[in-house]
């Protein structure tokens, strides 16, 4: 990918990623850059490709070509606990908690690929449980810390998810519509926390279908369509993108 300056050394970059689910091209050819030490979102129609990007950038699936670097490492089609220990948190559209464990167990269990094991034993570490009750306080539901996931609400259980993806300290978090099916409150939680974790260093690339999240806490937006980013830039310039407008009317 050529002469990298520091910034782009550290960013997260696809080059001509490409992938058909039989004759439909979800991905193609996309090369898209997200900048360290941004909030990034994706946006587009539905069916654009967005959560297949996602899920080819973080080993979920193969792509059929192209390649996915992170801070100037190849991880195409790297495993997922490879990509998530090369410093990629990521989230899912469809939240991804263990409901029949309480919350500080679940954010306790996703701190490490033998979190599981170490719960069934019994046998968590001092300082991984201190760690999960404080991001548990950190996103306000420390006081469900021994409520069954189950038992939370739909937009409780995605703060518990991204709970347990904080706890691995990635660098970068991917968020597949933490918007979507949560009340106005949480929203705004979910968006002031965006903004405080980026504050401290995190990057954030987020899929969301709601424009008032999107255009409140994004630095930078690349807009998918048909599989291939169509446009990009602050809201400011998004917002009165004609290309923009097109794709989501479907003209
Ligand atoms: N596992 C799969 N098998 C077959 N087709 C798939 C599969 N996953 C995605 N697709 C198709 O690929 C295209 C892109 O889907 P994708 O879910 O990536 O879009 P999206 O932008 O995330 O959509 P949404 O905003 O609705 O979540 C769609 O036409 C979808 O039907």
């Amino acid at each position: 990918m050529g002469e990298q300056s520091p910034e782009s050394a550290r960013s997260l970059e696809t080059a001509e990623l490409t992938k058909a689910f039989g004759g439909v091209r979800a991905l193609d050819a996309a090369s898209v850059t997200f900048q360290p030490g941004r909030v990034n979102a994706l946006i587009g129609p539905n069916g654009s490709g967005k959560t297949t990007f996602f899920n080819c950038v973080t080993g979920m699936i193969r792509p059929d070509s192209g390649q996915v670097s992170y801070r100037g490492r190849d991880l195409t089609g790297r495993a997922p606990h490879v990509v998530a220990r090369a410093g990629l948190g990521r989230t899912f559209q469809l939240c991804r908690v263990f409901p029949r464990m309480s919350a500080l167990d679940n954010v306790l269990v996703a701190a490490r690929p033998g979190g599981l094991v170490a719960k069934l034993r019994g046998a968590h570490r001092r300082a991984d449980v201190d760690r999960a009750r404080s991001w548990l306080t950190r996103l306000g539901i420390e006081h469900l810390a021994d409520v069954e996931a189950r038992n939370m609400s739909w937009g409780q259980q995605k703060l518990l998810e991204l709970a347990g993806v904080l706890m691995s300290d990635p660098e970068t978090v991917l968020l597949d519509e933490p918007a979507g099916g949560v009340n106005p409150a949480l929203l705004d939680r979910i968006g002031s926390l965006v903004r405080d974790l980026n504050a401290e260093g995190r990057t954030f690339v987020i899929v969301e279908h709601n424009m008032d999240l999107v255009m409140s806490i994004s630095d930078h937006i690349v807009v998918f369509d048909r599989g291939r980013p169509i446009a990009e830039g602050p809201p400011s310039v998004i917002r009165s993108d004609e290309r923009v407008l097109g794709a989501y009317l479907g003209v």
